[in-house]
């Protein structure tokens, strides 16, 4: 049985202990907030992140992180996008030997353009970390942590490492498979919430399921076309990682990203809108990363655009839609298009 700890007490931290706590390991779930932890530990509960869910008494909770951390061979890291560098730092303060890093976190940084397994590998010294694996593909907390059939991806260069995690979290309830496609997996985990904002602002708006399923099939379109561009498989979006979080994302209320757009199709502002939030709404600071990548890999991603100047250059969502809707003809298969027009 492996020794786990958890970094960080949001919804998807604590519900991947509880996956873990059920597959028999030893799991220490480490929070920031010394109220929370001590909830977990007395009352078996984290009623900010998943109310009415029962903790099994077995995950045992920690403020104190070099305490969290001693011994153990395998850390999760599952703070948003914004705090890993920070919490990185502080893990490398404490680390005395190598462990195995598998961060669940869907994010680019913004200015740096950096994926996380790039940042943890910058953060954290080569005698510290045995591999790097990012878990992902489409897993709402608030289902996993009820224990509803829930399918995901371990992904790591080494693909002996993506089998290690696997094999930690795997169970009847939460099916792991593995993609040597580390890239793939990170882009798509991170770029679906733009979509999923955009799926959001289209709701709100009260536009139909057409408006959703062409925001959903060419969010895929534009998100593979800078994953292709960045090394990734073009095969990884047709998977869980891709398509399959992007469908989850996009039409699952439990979505903070869906949620947010939500709101903002409906008319209320940004600020407001995270504010009133109260979990990290990852999809804001990575459509500022994409919009940045896009630029320097001179990459056309139109809703990613519409999404960005609607976040951030107060456009009307109508006419960030009449914007798309009026675009210039274009052919599906950009590739294809291009070769036939050779011949
Ligand atoms: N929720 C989900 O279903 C899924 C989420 N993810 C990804 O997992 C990552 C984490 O998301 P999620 O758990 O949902 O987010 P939440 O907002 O639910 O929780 C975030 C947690 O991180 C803590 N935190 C924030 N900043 C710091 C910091 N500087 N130091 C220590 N702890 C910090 C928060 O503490 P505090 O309470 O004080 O704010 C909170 O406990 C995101 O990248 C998300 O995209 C991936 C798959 C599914
Ligand atoms: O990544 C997720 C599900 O796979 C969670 O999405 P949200 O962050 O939008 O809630």
């Amino acid at each position: 049985m492996g020794r786990c700890t958890v970094i960080g007490a949001g919804s998807w931290g604590t519900a991947l202990a509880i996956v873990l706590a059920d597959n028999g390991h030893e799991v220490r779930l480490w929070g920031h907030r010394e109220d929370q932890i001590n909830e977990i530990n007395s009352r078996h509960t984290n009623e900010k992140y998943l109310p009415d869910v029962e903790l099994p008494t077995s995950i045992a909770g920690y403020f104190d992180l070099e305490a969290a951390i001693k011994d153990i061979d395998t850390v999760i890291l599952a703070v948003p996008t914004k705090a890993i560098r920070e919490v990185l730092r502080s893990l490398v303060s404490f680390l005395t030997g190598k462990v195995l890093i598998c961060h669940v976190s869907k994010g680019i940084e913004p200015d740096t353009l950096k994926r996380i397994s790039e940042m943890i590998l910058e953060e954290v010294p080569g005698h510290l970390v045995e591999d790097v694996v990012v878990l992902s593909g489409p897993s709402h907390a608030e289902e996993v942590s009820r224990r509803q059939p829930t399918t995901v991806t371990a992904s790591s260069t080494n693909i002996e490492a993506a089998e290690k995690i696997q094999d930690l979290f795997i169970n009847q309830h939460f099916r792991v498979y593995t993609n040597p496609d580390i890239i793939g997996v990170e882009i798509g985990g991170a770029l679906k919430n733009i979509i999923a904002l955009g799926a959001g602002i289209s709701d709100g708006l009260g536009f139909g399921d057409n408006a959703k399923a062409a925001l959903i099939t060419r969010g895929l379109a534009e998100i593979s076309r800078l994953g292709m561009k960045m090394g990734a498989n073009p095969l990884t979006f047709a998977g869980l990682a891709g398509i399959g979080d992007l469908i989850v994302t996009c039409t699952s209320v439990h979505s903070r990203n869906w949620r947010a757009g939500n709101l903002l199709g409906k008319g209320h502002n940004l600020d407001e809108v995270l504010n009133n939030m109260g979990m990290v709404v990852e999809g804001v600071r990575t459509t500022k990363a994409a919009y940045q990548l896009a630029k320097k890999e001179n990459i056309e991603m139109p809703i990613t655009n519409a999404i960005y100047d609607i976040l951030f250059n107060n456009c009307p969502p109508k006419d960030a839609v009449e914007g798309l809707m009026g675009r210039g003809k274009t052919h599906e298969m950009e590739d294809f298009y291009l070769t036939y027009k050779k011949d």
